[in-house]
């Protein structure tokens, strides 16, 4: 089996991307966010408080015939941003585009935080990390992708996001039409349960490369790239007028300024993130201050490979046994 389906940017900065899911018998559609940073599937549903829910689609176990209550089941989980949810479980049927799993695990929310009720275009998350990170209890549940991989033709799913512009996800299939040249695989350590590996170094804009090992995680769920601070500062080293907000939280500099590029390597092969994509947003609508798509890992403990550098290849998530990941240029 295969599917294909839309990563669509939920606004103007991609700041998130969500993709159509249908769950249940008639089905029911919503938008999620398919995350490789964490592994649960949850849902805004008619369980939710209606308080918490401000234009969200909903799933309702009750109006689906295939549905079924996981008894005795509950979930709860935190993000790196502080953001969360908590809730029952049911199985049901739930595809991604045009790939079928039948009693997938969907957990319906009880209780969300207020970033998720502000994100009125995103009803939830399609966890494509490692199934060790569920948050389930008493018995932990398999993700989309773990419950697909007996049937795909392929043990794969690959993420193609884009810059202010709709991408895709395809399970099962590479689709040698969205990449140039050859996808450069490097070893995935899965434990606890990201899509950890290593980049092999840096440059700054025309700058040399820096080989350096620099492990992290490929999080399609976050938004930014993170990485040391000794990296970031010398990449803002080159932006006129860039500093490191306290009030911020971050590198900020004058929307007018001139941004590097910034290249990252995987192995042998180089990937390089076009300056627009670091001049990630106004801190305000009217301002002239800007903030930076590459900020500091210092406060995180990880550091992070989010969608503004995803963003600049065409990746592959090979399940196989050892996992990889792949980077292709497109
Ligand atoms: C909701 C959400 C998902 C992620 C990345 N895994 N973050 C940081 N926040």
């Amino acid at each position: 089996d295969t599917g294909s389906a839309a990563a669509i940017p939920i606004n103007e900065v991609d700041i998130a991307y969500v993709t159509p899911v249908t769950i249940g018998t008639p089905p029911q559609t919503l938008m999620l966010d398919l995350d490789t940073g964490s592994s649960d599937l949850w849902v805004f549903s008619s369980l939710t408080p209606s308080n918490q829910v401000r234009g969200q689609e909903i799933y309702s176990p009750t109006k689906s015939s295939t549905s079924k209550l996981l008894s005795g089941h509950t979930w709860s989980i935190r993000y790196g941003d502080g953001s969360g949810s908590r809730g029952t479980v049911y199985t049901d049927n739930f595809t991604i585009g045009g790939l079928e799993v039948k009693s997938q695990a969907v957990q319906a929310a009880l209780e969300v935080s207020s970033s998720f009720t502000q994100e009125q275009s995103l009803d939830g998350l399609v966890g494509l990390g490692f199934s060790a990170l569920n948050t389930v209890r008493p018995s932990s549940q398999l993700t989309f992708f773990d419950n697909a991989r007996p049937n795909l033709d392929e043990e794969v799913f690959t993420a193609d996001l884009k810059y202010h512009a709709t991408g895709s996800y395809d399970f099962g299939f590479i689709d040698s039409k969205k990449y140039a040249g050859n996808i450069t695989y490097t070893t995935v350590q899965q434990s606890p349960g990201y899509w950890t590996h290593s980049l092999s170094g840096y440059s700054v804009g025309s700058g040399a490369f820096q080989a350096s090992q620099i492990s992290g995680i490929s999080d399609t769920g976050t938004t930014l790239l993170y990485l040391p601070t000794a990296i970031v500062t010398a990449y803002y080293r080159q932006v006129q007028g860039a500093q490191n907000s306290q009030y911020y939280g971050g590198y900020v500099f004058p929307c007018s300024s001139t941004l590097p590029t910034f290249t990252f390597g995987i192995e042998g092969a180089r990937f390089t993130i076009p300056a627009s994509y670091i001049n990630y947003t106004r801190i305000s609508p009217t301002s002239t201050t800007c903030y930076g798509g590459l900020q500091s890992s210092s406060g995180l403990g990880i550091n992070i490979f989010g969608d503004v550098a995803l963003k600049a290849a065409f990746v592959v998530f090979s399940g196989t046994n050892p996992p990889r990941i792949g980077f292709a240029i497109k």
